[in-house]
């Protein structure tokens, strides 16, 4: 990996451990992301990806470690440069057993819009972040009628409308039809392309494995691989793909073929 040392990181997170409800989530992370990178967090349900998410951004408390965002130390959660952050919550239908809670949905529409008054340009600027994803056409209807990829394009233009320096999106492409899936692609290869820097929690690359340039794989709230995306990955995370060969790994599990086998 290339050294930006001239630069602080856009994240660095160190030693991070989460604790929520009777124990640990995460331990022992440590996490430098530099400007420009799209990196996907990759790891079976519950292994911590939305937990991490949102300890990187200030919205999950850490039990121990350190997080800065931008050379700035967020630790204590008073100091998160909120303006160059857009966030992506989990869609509601895409999780029920672990859904986005209201304030989390709310809290994103906060990092978007607290320190903006809208102003003489806002109505372009909407209208602009809408065309970005695909629904110009749609800018006056109700989003209830949307469908699931639909929304998740509107929440993502609320994302998008300050242009972010960081881009955090949970789970973009899970339960969205394929149009959608198309669209959001091309436009965060858009953005990517423009210098955004881009964290994007994924179950599989699909769609987005052009954008990736690493992937980084947790497995219960421990990072186990951190490198070049996968050049495999199985359909259902954690699966070992048949074809695999001994020693090699996917979707950051070592795989044990059988013996002589090559
Ligand atoms: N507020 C909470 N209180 C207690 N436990 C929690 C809380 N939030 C998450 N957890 C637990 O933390 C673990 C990690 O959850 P998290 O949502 O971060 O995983 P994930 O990798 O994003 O999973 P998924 O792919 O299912 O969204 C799970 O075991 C989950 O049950």
């Amino acid at each position: 990996m290339s050294n930006h040392s001239a630069e602080p990181s856009v994240v660095r997170a160190e030693d991070v451990r989460v604790d929520l409800g009777t124990g640990p989530i995460l331990r022992g992370i440590d996490l430098q992301v530099p400007r420009g990178q799209a990196l996907a967090l990759l790891g079976a349900n519950g292994s911590g990806k939305t937990t991490l998410v949102k300890a990187l951004i200030g919205l999950t408390p850490l039990a121990s470690g350190r997080v800065e965002l931008f050379g700035t130390d967020v630790s204590a959660r008073r100091s998160v440069p909120w303006p160059r952050i857009g966030y992506v919550p989990q869609r509601v239908s895409s999780s029920p057993s672990m859904s986005a809670t209201a304030e989390e949905v709310v809290a994103s529409g906060l990092l978007t819009n607290r320190r903006l008054r809208p102003g003489p340009g806002s109505r372009r600027q909407v209208r602009d972040a809408l065309a970005e994803m695909g629904l110009a056409e749609r800018a006056r209807d109700s989003v209830h009628l949307f469908s699931g990829g639909q929304q998740q394009r509107v929440l993502i233009a609320r994302a998008l409308i300050r242009q972010p320096d960081l881009l955090v999106i949970d789970e973009p492409l899970s339960g969205i039809d394929q149009a959608s899936k198309t669209a959001l692609a091309a436009s965060l290869r858009r953005l990517h392309r423009a210098g955004t820097t881009i964290i994007v929690v994924l179950h599989e690359l699909a769609e987005l494995r052009p954008l990736i340039g690493r992937a980084v794989t947790l497995a219960q709230g421990q990072v186990v691989q951190d490198g070049p995306p996968p050049v495999h990955q199985p359909a259902e995370p954690g699966h070992h793909h048949p074809d695999a060969l001994p020693g090699t790994v996917f979707n950051g599990y070592p795989v044990h073929g059988p013996g002589g086998r090559r």
